[in-house]
């Protein structure tokens, strides 16, 4: 095998073998003179944080003015450390060179040269939709073997050095997902997870409820030795990864039952009881023993706890920061993915992971007391990561399981049939109203005349939106130093009130986070945070069929004002209760069914890590 450069041009413009690097200061660690496969030579610098090349085809005057043709001596090309993600030793091979008529003699018209060659792989956002992630690869080359080997060493040992980069991951794949293509989806992102030398335990699933069986059984040393999850699929596939991994480790009291408040507020002889909407206000001094983190006699008999779940939450921590989830997306929705990472891309996603991003994510607990009015009161939990909703969203995702195999079209076809029947539900919904220094955009009925509430409404510069490094969601929960207590901030708030709304909707819905997708682009609450220990609660009432439609319609159009009609009730809340009226009570939790008479729902703020740095808007 040839080690040595025998070509004396490229020799002396390289460094010495093996004594290659020479170092200048801190910041300087590399710098040598090599090919650029399809550009020519270049000078390769190694800052610490930043790998950049300039041209060495420079020597050559107005070559711009030269039939045209771009200069590349006046290119200099750089790429973060932060944003590559493997350096490959590729052996012997062609490094082509570009065709340029003022290079040397010896790379005129085209050479190709065999020599050494190392491949950088990273990533460039793309010009159009600065979230997503397009993989870019710059292979250098040089005929001293010990040369381009002290490069990929000093790299590789860089690299290694980037904190929070995973090393071992369990990866879920839903081959059924969406359109069919959780599978092909894997395959394509796969080769970058390897590249990164990052281990994937890949478990094709073959049933719903397998991935959560897994997540809930698999022994906590074996959970320990990854450094996270990914699920290759939708958003109901991520939810019962989610649920599985929380329902036996996490632990925490439930929030409040329906019944609780109602009794609340008969002993509170001060309670203000508000016109037909029943809207019931309470100080905070008076309901103190409401924390649902304060277990009261009853609730800390009702806690899912048995000795093997609590063994898994000693032996596993959550929170947890280390361990992160990921998503690849691959189902109908994906709108958990386009919160997170500004995009529905597989690739992006895959960069996300294995460049090691990591952001918070708020979960909520949604806890059925009862199935129908009927049933006894038994607790059962879900968590979801974007949305629980009843009525309209509880009866779509009714219908449309009847016609999955229809794909992801399904929803469509379910949510017009749902619309067509114009359903309304009796029900009574009691909220904890939490003082917030943001814009409280609760409606009080108090626009009159007008449909759309204009003059309230806070235009889209107004809102503060969430995006990569928001500052409403950096105040990250200091688990360390408070527990759980830390993970549900506004349930201490001074300034807190239980408040009620009753009678006929067409829908309640409680957004974690924002909910955009490809239907919605700003999502159902444009303003929501992934991780500010908030829920979106959202009560339309019952309106007619066009009023409801010209809702709908808003939540379609960009920049639209979906929340802003006076048949629309927008809470931001920390927790709260619901009871239905009726005997059938469907609710939609992270689109999966979820039979619920009666339930609660808290919000643990910034519950789960995602590798995810929140989306580029
Ligand atoms: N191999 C499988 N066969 C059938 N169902 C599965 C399988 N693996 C997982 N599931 C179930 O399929 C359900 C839907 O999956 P997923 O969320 O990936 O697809 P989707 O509904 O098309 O997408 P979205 O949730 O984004 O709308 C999940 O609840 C999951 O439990």
């Amino acid at each position: 095998m040839e080690r040595e450069g025998n070509d004396s041009v490229l020799a002396e413009k390289c460094l010495p073998p093996g004594a290659a690097p020479h170092f200048d200061g801190e910041a300087l660690i590399l710098s040598s003179t090599l090919f650029l496969d399809h550009v020519g030579e270049v000078v390769l610098t190694f800052h610490s944080d930043c790998l950049s090349w300039k041209s060495l085809n420079s020597l050559d005057n107005d070559v711009s003015s030269c039939l045209g043709i771009k200069d590349f001596s006046k290119v200099a090309t750089e790429i973060k450390l932060s944003d590559i993600y493997a350096i490959e030793f590729n052996n012997h091979g062609l490094i082509h060179i570009s065709n340029l008529p003022h290079a040397t003699e010896r790379l005129l018209l085209g050479h190709d040269l065999k020599m050494y060659r190392f491949t950088v792989h990273g990533f460039v956002r793309s010009n159009s939709q600065p979230s997503q992630y397009i993989p870019v690869e710059y292979t250098f080359g040089h005929k001293n073997f010990q040369l381009c080997q002290t490069w990929v060493n000093k790299l590789d040992a860089s690299l290694k050095l980037e904190v929070g980069r995973p090393r071992n991951l369990l990866v879920f794949v839903h081959p059924r997902s969406g359109k069919g293509n959780g599978l092909k989806t894997w395959e394509a992102v796969a080769p970058i997870f390897s590249r990164a030398k990052v281990e994937t335990k890949v478990i094709v699933t073959e049933r719903a409820g397998q991935a959560f069986d897994v997540m809930s059984s698999i022994a906590n040393t074996e959970l320990n030795s990854y450094d996270g999850v990914v699920a290759v699929g939708g958003d109901g596939f991520f939810n019962e990864i989610l649920n599985g991994f929380l329902s036996p480790r996490f632990k925490a009291p439930y929030p409040p039952t329906p019944s609780d408040i109602v009794h609340l507020v008969k002993d509170d002889g001060d309670s203000l009881v508000l016109d037909e909407n029943e809207i019931v206000e309470e100080t905070s001094s008076q309901n103190e023993d409401l924390s649902p983190l304060i277990s009261s006699p009853k609730q800390s008999g009702s806690r899912i706890s048995n000795s093997n779940s609590e063994d898994k939450a000693a032996e596993f921590p959550v929170p947890n920061e280390r361990f992160r989830f990921g998503i690849i997306p691959a189902g109908s929705t994906d709108a958990i993915v386009i919160c997170t990472t500004g995009a529905r891309d597989p690739f992006t996603s895959a960069l996300h992971i294995v460049l090691g991003k990591r952001v918070y994510l708020d979960i909520a607990q949604v806890v059925r007391w009862k199935t129908t009015p009927r049933s006894e009161v038994e607790p059962n939990v879900r968590y979801a990561a974007s949305f629980s909703g009843y009525g309209f969203y509880g009866d779509v995702i009714t219908e449309s399981e009847k016609y999955r195999w229809m794909g992801p079209k399904r929803y469509d076809y379910a949510g017009t049939m749902v619309f067509l029947r114009h359903r309304s539900y009796e029900a009574e919904i009691a909220y904890l109203d939490v003082e917030s220094d943001e814009i409280n955009l609760t409606s009080k009925r108090n626009c009159w005349g007008s449909l759309l509430r204009a003059s309230r409404a806070p235009h889209m510069s107004e809102r503060c939106i969430c995006r990569i490094n928001c500052k409403v969601c950096s105040e990250k929960p200091n688990h360390a130093s408070v527990g759980v207590c830390s993970l549900t901030p506004h349930l201490n708030s001074e300034e807190r009130r239980w408040a009620r709304s009753k009678g006929r909707f067409l829908s309640v819905g409680a957004a974690v986070i924002s909910c955009r997708n490809e239907k919605a682009p700003d999502g159902l609450v444009a303003d929501a945070h992934l991780s500010d220990g908030f829920l979106h609660l959202i009560l339309i009432r019952d309106c007619p069929h066009a009023s409801y439609l010209w809702h709908l319609t808003q939540l379609t159009r960009k920049g639209g004002s979906p929340l802003n009609f006076k048949f629309v009730e927008h809470h931001k809340t920390p927790t709260f209760t619901f009871t239905s009226s009726g005997n059938e009570s469907v609710w939609n939790v992270d689109g999966e069914i979820f039979q619920a008479h009666q339930l609660s729902a808290q919000v643990f703020r910034g519950l789960v890590c995602l590798f995810a740095s929140g989306p580029e808007i």
